[in-house]
């Protein structure tokens, strides 16, 4: 009875609900002349993966089928020590400086005091506010937000990777799989009834088609550009909240990643998985932006409070060979070398600090700019969104979202809509008007019954300028 009390670990700080699956990678073309990673070369050769595939904001037991961002996390278990890539179905992200994630994931998941998953004008609020952010905001809004299944969405690692070969030259690569069983999405109708049927829609749907034999694979490919490309294109190639400009690079594929095998418990090969992304191989020292930075920080620190600090020795997150002077700390601590000196260095093979002689040490200089540039978001709606059919189905699903945004974010993000797109600014502002009498309607009717998203309870002025730490009636409280 005891143990059962004591069962639960802390959930991801995000990404907490999700599911996971074994594969393997298959090199399928000859990379060789642009990295020399073991996993990427020997046209054939197979390299044993672990994945995780998950929901951004939702909660361990939340619903799959919401508009939001999902991952799909994998790690290679190479020769050289695990890589560990991290993905979005977006292939965008929200914001450059490391910094603004806690902001980001304290509007988008619940709100401090209802408790209620989407705080619509909370969202709204936060990416109107750093505008660079509405571009993977508007990836989610649309088809693109809510795949039908993970098997059918393509997953970006985002980041600008440099990789390097054998003779120290380097390329600069942006990652891409794409899904061999094609993109299709979830209406937002389809959603509402899924919703109440099956919240477990994405988990059921992987495991189900592993399971038959009907193995997900996705085409690993990159798209690439040299130092000098990176040097004489008009726009920031390390800026993860825009996309490469068509025509400024090429794009080579590297091979697939199948995935064959269901995991055998969950709570062992999946809800222990730490996914690091500062986990690299050498010829892929990985991103130099500042945005990853961090990144190679934050990881470790989540994943040592959920896990523990000797997390990389539970099983699913072991590389194929290691060596270690670790021997204490919190279990797991079976594996830890025994006897071997624990010192360095020694006399007895032990582990050496990796240093990469190959690796090009010259600084890059390119074009960064903090200026508010709305022509990404511009770029999406007329061209990413393929046709006038899913721009409606866009428009609509802002528009259902606007619905509970209270002043003066509603009118902030209406300014920035127009300001983005005027066609955008005033389809929406229609679509917003019909809604809200429609809204005004139904609460007419049914006056007493409170509306299913409760306005924000935003701070007053007065509020904002009492300098204590406490509202008024807790001071009260506490006199
Ligand atoms: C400042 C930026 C970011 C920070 C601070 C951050 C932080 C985190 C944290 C704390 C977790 C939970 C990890 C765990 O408990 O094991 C997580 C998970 C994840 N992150 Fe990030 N993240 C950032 C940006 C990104 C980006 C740009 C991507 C992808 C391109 C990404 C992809 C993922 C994925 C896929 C997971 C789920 C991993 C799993 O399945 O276990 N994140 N992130």
């Amino acid at each position: 009875m005891l143990t059962f009390d004591g069962e639960r670990i802390p959930e991801r700080v995000v990404h907490a609900k999700g599911t996971g699956a074994f594969g393997y990678f298959e090199v399928t073309n000859d990379v060789s002349k642009y990295t020399y990673a073991d996993v990427f070369n020997g046209v054939g050769k197979r390299t044993p993966l672990a994945t995780r595939f998950s929901n951004a904001a939702q909660n361990l037991g939340g619903t799959d089928v919401s508009k939001e961002l999902r991952g799909m996390a994998v790690k290679f278990y190479t020769k050289d020590g695990n890589l560990d890539i991290l993905c979005l179905q977006t292939p965008v992200y929200l914001y450059r400086d490391p910094i603004l994630f806690w902001s980001l994931l304290h509007a988008f998941k619940r709100n401090p005091q209802t408790n209620i998953l989407v705080d619509a004008t909370a969202r709204w609020d936060f990416v109107t506010q750093k505008a660079a952010a509405m571009h993977t905001f508007f990836w989610t809004l649309s088809d693109y937000g809510l795949p039908d299944g993970y098997r059918r969405m393509d997953a970006f690692p985002i980041h600008t990777y440099e990789i390097y070969n054998k003779h120290g030259e380097r390329h600069y690569v942006r990652f891409n799989f794409r899904t061999e069983q094609g993109f299709s999405f979830i209406s937002n109708a389809q959603a509402a009834v899924i919703q109440g049927t099956d919240p477990d829609y994405f988990n059921r749907d992987l495991y189900n088609a592993i399971e038959l034999g009907n193995f997900p694979a996705w085409r690993l490919e990159m798209d690439m550009m040299t130092p000098e490309d990176i040097q004489n294109v008009d726009y920031d190639p390390f800026d993860v909240t825009r996309l490469w400009k068509n025509g400024t690079f090429t794009t080579v594929q590297i091979g697939r990643l199948v995935l064959n095998k269901n995991v055998e418990n969950n709570f062992r090969d999946v809800e222990q998985g730490a996914f690091n992304p500062g986990h690299l191989v050498p010829g892929i020292p990985g991103p130099v932006d500042f945005l990853f930075r961090g990144r190679r920080m934050f990881y470790r620190d989540t994943q040592n409070y959920r896990l523990g600090r000797n997390h990389n020795k539970i099983f699913i997150n072991m590389p194929l060979y290691s060596k270690t002077y670790v021997r204490d700390g919190t279990p797991p601590t079976r594996l830890n070398m025994k006897n071997a000196p624990n010192y360095y260095s020694n006399s007895f093979n032990g582990p050496i600090p990796y240093v990469d002689e190959k690796r090009p040490m010259e600084k890059l200089q390119v074009l960064e700019s903090n200026a508010v540039d709305l022509e990404p978001l511009r770029y999406f709606y007329n061209n990413v969104l393929e046709s006038e059919a899913h721009r409606q189905r866009f428009i609509e699903t802002i528009v259902l979202s606007l619905v509970p945004v209270t002043p003066p974010v509603l009118q902030n993000a209406i300014k920035i809509l127009n300001l983005i797109d005027r066609d955008l600014g005033a389809r929406v502002s229609i679509g917003l008007e019909v809604a809200l009498e429609q809204r005004r309607a139904q609460q007419a009717v049914a006056a007493a019954t409170p509306p299913p998203n409760l306005p924000r309870n935003t701070p007053t002025a007065e509020f904002a300028a009492d300098t204590h730490l406490y509202p008024k009636n807790v001071q009260d409280v506490h006199k």
